[in-house]
């Protein structure tokens, strides 16, 4: 059986992405899934989304890390299916869709993608880390000399030693200007850094708004992959309205035998 796969990619956090809407792809083949993300041995990606049809909204997203299990939200990789939706055009300038966190409405734009993200109620606040769960769980942790931090060897440690099996996405920030701020994360069920991360980025936001470094309520996020803005509004304890926004681009298509 021949499947047409096409590859995206937002702020270099890379997805094969595939139209499911005839049910025709195993989903349960972690295997499979695992090996097509393989980047010497397969396609090679961060992960694998399925667009599928949904009763409820414009389209189903299901996303599977690339270790072949389904993942919690992906913020770029839910910009980049709605990306994906249009090309196929089953949107146009907007959408809204199904991810395993709910329902997230989207707009499309000129300055790319500007997904909506679930309110955040709960935020643990522990000196110099802040964890949360924005969809997916992250950890934010204040680092000095970012460049030079060693992700893998200290998210590898943390993901394992702090956050049990399930274990917790790892993201090390650092200040550059009052709004703006640098990430490097590791990536849980990637088991390495990636260039980018949306629920990553959108954790950094709050987290440095929730601890008193911004009092914007727009922040730039800087990461190795390119710029996201994460937009918010502050309600009690938590935080509403919250929208990821940045780039969502196709990188190339084609065909997997299986
Ligand atoms: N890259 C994603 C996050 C994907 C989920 C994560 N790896 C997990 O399962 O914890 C993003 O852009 O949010």
């Amino acid at each position: 059986m021949a499947i047409l796969f096409y590859k995206y990619q937002g702020t270099g956090n890379d997805f094969i992405m595939i139209d499911n809407r005839q049910s025709l792809f195993p989903k349960n083949n972690a295997k499979l899934v695992a090996s097509l993300c393989d980047r010497k041995f397969g396609i090679g990606a961060d992960g694998l989304i399925l667009l599928e049809n949904d009763d409820l909204s414009s389209f189903k997203m299901v996303y599977f890390n690339a270790d072949g299990n389904e993942g919690s939200m992906c913020g770029n990789g839910g910009r980049c299916t709605v990306a994906f939706a249009k090309y196929l055009g089953i949107v146009r300038d907007k959408a809204s869709f199904t991810a395993v966190d709910g329902l997230h409405a989207a707009l499309i734009g000129k300055k790319g993608i500007r997904l909506q993200m679930q309110a955040v109620s709960e935020i643990r606040i522990k000196p110099n880390v802040v964890f949360m769960d924005t969809g997916s769980p992250h950890h934010v942790q204040l680092v000095n000399n970012l460049a030079d931090l060693d992700v893998f060897g200290e998210g590898e440690k943390l993901r394992y030693g702090l956050y049990g099996k399930a274990g917790s996405n790892i993201n090390f920030v650092e200040q550059v200007e009052e709004a703006i701020f640098s990430v490097r994360t590791y990536e849980r069920g990637v088991e390495n850094e990636t260039l980018s991360c949306g629920t990553g980025v959108t954790a950094v936001a709050l987290a440095m708004h929730k601890i008193g470094k911004t009092k914007a309520n727009t922040v730039t996020v800087h990461t190795q992959g390119g710029t996201l803005q994460v937009e918010f509004e502050q309600d009690g304890d938590g935080y509403i309205n919250i929208h990821l926004i940045g780039p969502a681009k196709q990188v190339f298509k084609g065909e997997i035998s299986c």
